[in-house]
């Protein structure tokens, strides 16, 4: 069975990139059925394994929303392998997604910025892995900003019947079936793609339905907007900062809400950059390749965007461990290569 008979995709009546063409108002889960339907082959897996991740985003949407009633705000004691200190909704949200995968069956295996070691479901018959940042923005929770979740979803290479490995995972960036992040923001959004361009869909609460609400998203090849935690700008390579006094002198607007999903997901709307470059605590960079760096330089390029280390592109970083971190510098075509 050839890989890409399991993208969700469309060939028939396709817009120019090759996403199907699909209304508006359209709910996930028709789309979804529309894109495996112009698969003879497809076998429904990757449908349904999308729909466990909406599943799952939809109960941590009603967990963060009801954050500040239940104490489920602050630090859950513990940390994870990163050194950082977990929040409440990190351990949740990770449980979540976590139960949602195993109990649908399609995977067989998980890396999650909040475990250690690779997850095994159980479910050795399963044929995709899924890294994922159960809660991105951590440091947001508790003030009630935008944050997200971010997922990446790769076809296992190790044979069906037995335990995945981290081979299964260290495929490298181009071998992403399907990548995405939720945005539990002033509206909770889950943004998809699988190799055909990039969709949106709007979470309605009163449906409990997510809906196509920005069909073939395109990022503007220039901006204004550039995002950085401004901290660190002493630590960054000399090229940055100079990259970033000329936005200032040429009054572009700086906006940095320290969630990636957030300023990505806005970048990718109104045209800006995203930069998180070398710093003295994180030499290596911050954000981790395997569950940030490589699902959103995936929807990045597919929006018209790019998304480098500085060195090349995101999805050619050769991977190593499936904790590594790395420089990102993502967001409009013509800001990266400039920068
Ligand atoms: O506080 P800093 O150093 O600016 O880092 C903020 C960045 O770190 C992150 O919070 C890292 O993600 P997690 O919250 O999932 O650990 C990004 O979402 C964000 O862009
Ligand atoms: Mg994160
Ligand atoms: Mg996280």
């Amino acid at each position: 069975m050839l890989i890409h008979q399991e993208r969700i995709t469309g060939r028939s009546n396709a817009s120019k990139n090759g996403e199907l063409a699909m209304p508006v108002g359209t709910t996930l889960d028709r789309y979804i059925m529309r894109r495996q339907n112009d698969f003879p082959y497809a076998t429904g897996e990757l449908s349904q394994l999308l729909r466990d991740i909406a599943l799952a985003s939809k109960i941590v949407h009603r967990e963060i929303n009801r954050a500040g009633l239940m104490d489920i705000a602050g630090s859950a004691g513990s940390g994870n392998v990163q050194g950082e200190t977990q929040q409440k909704l990190d351990v949740i949200a990770n449980i979540r997604f976590i139960r949602a995968l195993k109990n649908g069956g399609e995977v067989c295996a998980i890396i999650s910025e909040e475990d250690d070691d690779i997850v095994h479901t159980g479910n050795v018959n399963a044929r995709y892995v899924v890294a994922i940042d159960p809660l991105d923005g951590s440091s947001n929770i508790d003030v009630n900003v935008s944050i997200g979740t971010i997922f990446s979803i790769y076809r296992r290479i190790t044979p069906v019947g037995t335990e995945a490995t981290e081979a299964d995972f260290l495929q490298g960036g181009r071998c992403q079936i399907a990548a995405g992040y939720i945005l539990y923001g002033s509206s909770t959004l889950l943004v998809l793609t699988s190799g055909a361009g990039v969709s949106g869909f709007t979470y309605d609460n009163s449906l409990g339905e997510y809906i196509l609400s920005h069909a073939n998203l395109r990022q503007p090849p220039v901006g204004t907007i550039f995002s950085c935690n401004d901290g660190n700008v002493e630590d960054y390579p000399a090229h940055v900062q100079a990259y970033l006094s000329d936005c200032r002198r040429r009054r572009f607007t700086g906006r940095y809400i320290g969630s990636l999903v957030a300023d990505f997901h806005r970048n990718l709307i109104k045209g800006g950059i995203y930069l998180y470059p070398p710093t003295v605590k994180s030499p290596n960079g911050k954000l981790r390749l395997l569950y940030e760096c490589y699902p959103m330089a995936f929807i990045v390029e597919q929006a018209g965007g790019r998304a480098t280390n500085g060195h090349e592109s995101i999805l050619d970083v050769a991977p190593v461990s499936v904790h590594q971190r790395s420089a990102l510098y993502i967001g409009s075509a013509a800001m990266v290569d400039e920068l």
